[in-house]
């Protein structure tokens, strides 16, 4: 065993295998860190930092690094090169050595976007904690905060995307849903949607943040949400036209009505309880034994399997396949098509497995399998049933009521009185016929594969 490098006072062998970087101290004393921990690393004269960020016992990873000498100062920046790069790729499908070698770096940089008043007010905060694993990955983040509602709509509108390798937002999904509607009023919007997003879960809902890092069995904390962007690559995320008569948004989570819209409306007046106003919001929606009127249509699946992926008519719009015009909506279903009229009692639809961090809502979908998942209850159920279903939906258990459906489509519309509360991705949508449908990869998100 050739022993080049010294670590800790010992001699050492240091080698960059297929499944990690080993160390060994002798033949028996051997360590093995898998690529998948290993964030970068930096060479200073004879001495090479290697930067890893491994979990605890809770799943949380954290930043840790292991620095090794060698008289070999080439040797050293070698092994720097071939580490960066091996964090970031395949080893197995590595380009060879001398070629990696070879190759000019790019400085990576990313901005940060970050909601000062999402959630708890905590973002800045989090980013804080979460920076080190940027710098780790040797990646350049520039920060800006938010500095009223709408204005990282306007930041996205203007931003130049060359900039950029990506943009992350540290914040709730209303604030990675300014940036999609800024992306998507521009002139160059189907490339500007290309341009890959990312999310630390700095607001209340959180729902993107939690499916994705459920998707790649990663704990649900800050630090694996900035892991999951520095190790990523962009991966294809669905997004939604979500319509009313007069205004089109993006959307890329979820439609709430009726019981889940309600209480998070209602919870706004309990504010000064702070995480408490949702469980009140809800006891007491529940005790007031309210149902809501409206019909919803639908795409069965089956019916869909050819199409839905995206079309942009003359370069300009982006066209929905499937959705019937909505002037017209009203006294028609197009063929094929289902209908289920309520008294409803619960209705959520999500393309994303948690629509809100703490509910399971549907445990099938994928954020990028072209799917909307509609989870609803079309009719009147005991006071006992409902808190029942309630209280299972963090576990996702409440698919197994026969009460409640989970309707898989590509596209639907809800009809109901508009003075009933529509919450899209957080915000609210008006107008009594609400339509939506999917277009499958849309938009880019940073994560390991999903
Ligand atoms: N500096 C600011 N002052 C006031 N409002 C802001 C500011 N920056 C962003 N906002 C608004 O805050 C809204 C909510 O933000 P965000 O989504 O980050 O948190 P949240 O609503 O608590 O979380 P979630 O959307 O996950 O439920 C955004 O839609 C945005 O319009």
């Amino acid at each position: 065993m050739s022993k080049q490098w010294e670590h800790a006072g010992c001699s050492v062998s240091l080698k960059l295998l297929d499944n990690g970087i080993q160390i060994a101290w002798d033949e028996e004393d051997v360590e093995v860190t898998s690529w998948r921990d290993v964030l970068g690393a930096t060479a200073k004269e004879s001495e090479l930092t290697i930067d890893l960020s491994p979990y605890n016992k809770h799943g949380q990873r954290f930043l840790e690094n292991i620095v090794v000498c060698s008289q070999d100062k080439a040797l050293v920046k070698r092994y720097e090169a071939l580490i960066c790069y091996y964090a970031r790729h395949d080893f197995i499908n590595a380009l060879p050595e001398e070629e990696i070698l070879t190759k000019i770096e790019v400085e990576r940089k990313c901005l940060v976007l970050i909601n000062p008043v999402g959630g708890t007010g905590n973002a800045l905060k989090m980013f804080k904690q979460v920076k080190g694993i940027f710098k780790a990955a040797r990646i350049n983040a520039i920060v800006k905060l938010t500095e009223h509602a709408g204005h990282a709509t306007e930041l996205a509108m203007e931003l130049d995307l060359k900039l950029y390798e990506f943009v992350v937002c540290v914040g709730g999904d209303g604030l990675l849903s300014e940036v999609v509607q800024g992306l998507m009023k521009r002139k160059d919007w189907s490339d500007a949607i290309q341009l890959p997003l990312g999310i630390i879960p700095g607001g209340s809902g959180n729902g993107l943040a939690k499916s994705m890092i459920k998707h790649v069995k990663e704990e649900f904390y800050p630090e694996n949400c900035a892991y999951l962007i520095v190790k990523g690559s962009p991966q294809p995320i669905d997004m939604m036209t979500t319509r009313n008569e007069t205004e089109t948004f993006i959307s890329f989570l979820s439609l709430a009505w009726a019981f889940i819209a309600d209480v998070d409306l209602d919870s706004e007046t309990y504010r000064f309880l702070g995480g408490l106003r949702f469980t009140v919001s809800a006891v007491a929606k529940v005790l007031s034994r309210k149902r809501w009127y409206g019909t919803v249509s639908y795409l069965p699946a089956d019916n869909a399997s050819s199409v839905s992926q995206y079309q942009h008519k003359d370069g300009t719009v982006l066209t929905p396949n499937f959705l019937p015009p909505i002037q017209k909506a009203k006294d028609s279903v197009p063929k094929g098509w289902k209908t289920i009229k309520g008294p409803f009692s619960f209705f959520w639809a999500t393309s994303a497995a948690y629509p809100s961090s703490d509910c399971y809502l549907a445990p099938q979908a994928h954020i990028n399998d072209g799917y909307i998942y509609i989870v609803v209850v079309p009719e009147n159920v005991s006071l006992l049933t409902q808190a029942k279903l309630l209280l299972s939906l963090e576990t996702g258990k409440h698919v197994e009521y026969p009460q409640v459906q989970v309707i898989k489509t590509r596209a639907y519309q809800l009809h109901r009185d508009d003075s009933e509360y529509v919450s899209v991705d957080g915000e609210r949508l008006s107008g009594s016929t609400i339509q939506v449908e999917i277009h499958r990869g849309l938009g880019r998100i940073m994560s390991l594969p999903l």
